[in-house]
């Protein structure tokens, strides 16, 4: 049954010389020929890499592999692996399994519906509306990030959750660390303690004085405030630097596909689709992993009790099985069932907000800025390949 494959030595992470927004070539080749191989962590560990769509999605649905915190190798190289939840708090619920994980994301589910995220639109306008008239004033040419990718998603955040933005470079200088492998341990460890402390302040704050927001809302339930640290550090650490990401890297795509924006700007309609094979393409959020809780087999290959699985959401959204031609961005393919906010119990929380903010930022950068176009050469653009949420650090954009 088990036939051989091939044994990674570490998981590939470089992008192909000259194409910032394809994952790394040695994953595409190994998908198409084995789907899922093996592959030896960073601490050691013998486990196996997935990169097939279907692959990666079957394991990520089934409750014979687990999120949990103790029991997950990470495949990225660093001391990521080893960081820990904030102090005495119980640890974050995307790194439990149900029923556990189940309880806590239940008292969540109702507060981030496709309802209540459209009902921010008008908020979210307004936003956007004044970091563009911001980045106008200021005059071309401008970083894209620091302007908007970056400050829009973090306001928002802030004020969902009901976190003071005047706040946010501390989040922000604290946050990169978290989501950079390479970053020394104890600079994890002291942003980690440094988050956990001011939330938990925060969250006591609330339970005295009750603010109609996310947290304000949630000290009413029977969470215990190390619990709401937990939701809250998981919650704001997510909202920071995703959505930021996909704005930042998804200009730089759009415009490297000028005929794909064209086509874009002419049909306005095509925004919600065009968001979404956006996702599908760039995979910020490119590598997760999972662990065997019994022996399972899958694609014809035993994975053992104990035995950890990276899975490249990256490389499996880049599987011609499931998209036909599935490294060309076309903005006007249906890119549903992309694996870009994951799949199963653990599938994005955030999703719709993420989706509103999108849409409505790059509806109106597009509408305001009609000779939107990069200020230094492509290759000069700092690529996050530090980070394990891929993006830019910078987007340097100029406009007529
Ligand atoms: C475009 C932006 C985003 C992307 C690409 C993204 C991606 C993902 C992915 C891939 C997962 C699954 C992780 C796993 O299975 O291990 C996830 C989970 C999660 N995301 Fe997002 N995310 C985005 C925005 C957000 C935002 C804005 C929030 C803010 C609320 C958020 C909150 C969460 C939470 C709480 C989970 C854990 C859910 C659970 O374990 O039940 N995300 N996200």
């Amino acid at each position: 049954m088990t036939k051989s494959v091939p044994h990674l030595a570490e998981l590939p992470l470089e992008r192909p010389p000259g194409c910032p927004f394809d994952p790394p070539a040695e994953l595409a080749s190994l998908r198409d020929e084995h789907p899922l191989v093996r592959l030896t962590f960073p601490d050691g560990h013998e486990g196996w890499l997935a990169t097939g769509y279907s692959i990666v999605r079957s394991i990520v649905a089934d409750p014979r592999f687990s999120a949990r915190q103790e029991l997950i190798h990470s495949p990225l190289p660093g001391p990521a692996a080893m960081v820990t939840p904030p102090p005495a708090a119980p640890g974050m619920f995307i790194k439990m399994d149900d029923p556990e994980h189940g309880r806590y994301r239940k008292l969540l589910t109702g507060k981030f519906t496709v309802r209540r995220m459209r009902l921010l639109t008008e908020r979210v306008e307004q936003v956007v509306t004044e970091h563009l008239d911001a980045m106008e004033r200021q005059g071309s040419p401008a970083d894209l990030v620091a302007a908007f990718a970056q400050p829009i998603p973090a306001l928002m955040i802030c004020e969902l959750l009901g976190v003071p933005y005047a706040d946010h470079e501390f989040f922000r200088r604290n946050v990169a660390p978290l989501n950079k492998p390479d970053a020394p341990l104890a600079e994890q460890e002291e942003a980690i303690n440094a988050l956990g402390e001011y939330l938990y302040r925060l969250i006591v704050a609330k339970r005295a004085e009750p603010t109609d927001d996310i947290l304000g809302e949630l000290v009413t339930t029977e969470l215990t405030d190390e619990e709401l640290t937990s939701i809250a550090f998981l919650l704001l650490g997510a909202g920071l630097d995703t959505t930021a990401n996909m704005l930042a890297l998804g200009t730089f795509a759009l415009l490297r596909h000028p005929d794909q924006l064209r086509a874009l700007r002419e049909d306005p309609e095509s925004l919600e689709g065009a968001i979404e094979e956006l996702l599908r393409y760039l995979t910020i959020a490119h590598t997760g992993a999972r662990t065997a809780l019994e022996d399972v087999e899958v694609g014809g290959q035993l994975i053992k009790a104990g035995q950890a699985v990276a899975l490249s959401a990256g490389a499996a959204n880049r599987d011609p099985l499931k998209f036909p031609e599935p490294d060309r961005l076309d903005l006007r393919r249906n890119a549903a069932g992309h694996a870009a906010f994951g799949h199963g119990v653990h599938q994005c929380l955030g999703q719709q907000l993420a989706r509103v903010q999108m849409k409505v930022a790059f509806a109106g950068l597009l509408a305001r800025f009609p000779s939107l176009r990069l200020a230094v050469p492509a290759d000069e653009v700092p690529l996050r390949t530090d980070s394990d949420i891929y993006g830019v650090y910078a987007l340097p954009v100029a406009w007529d």
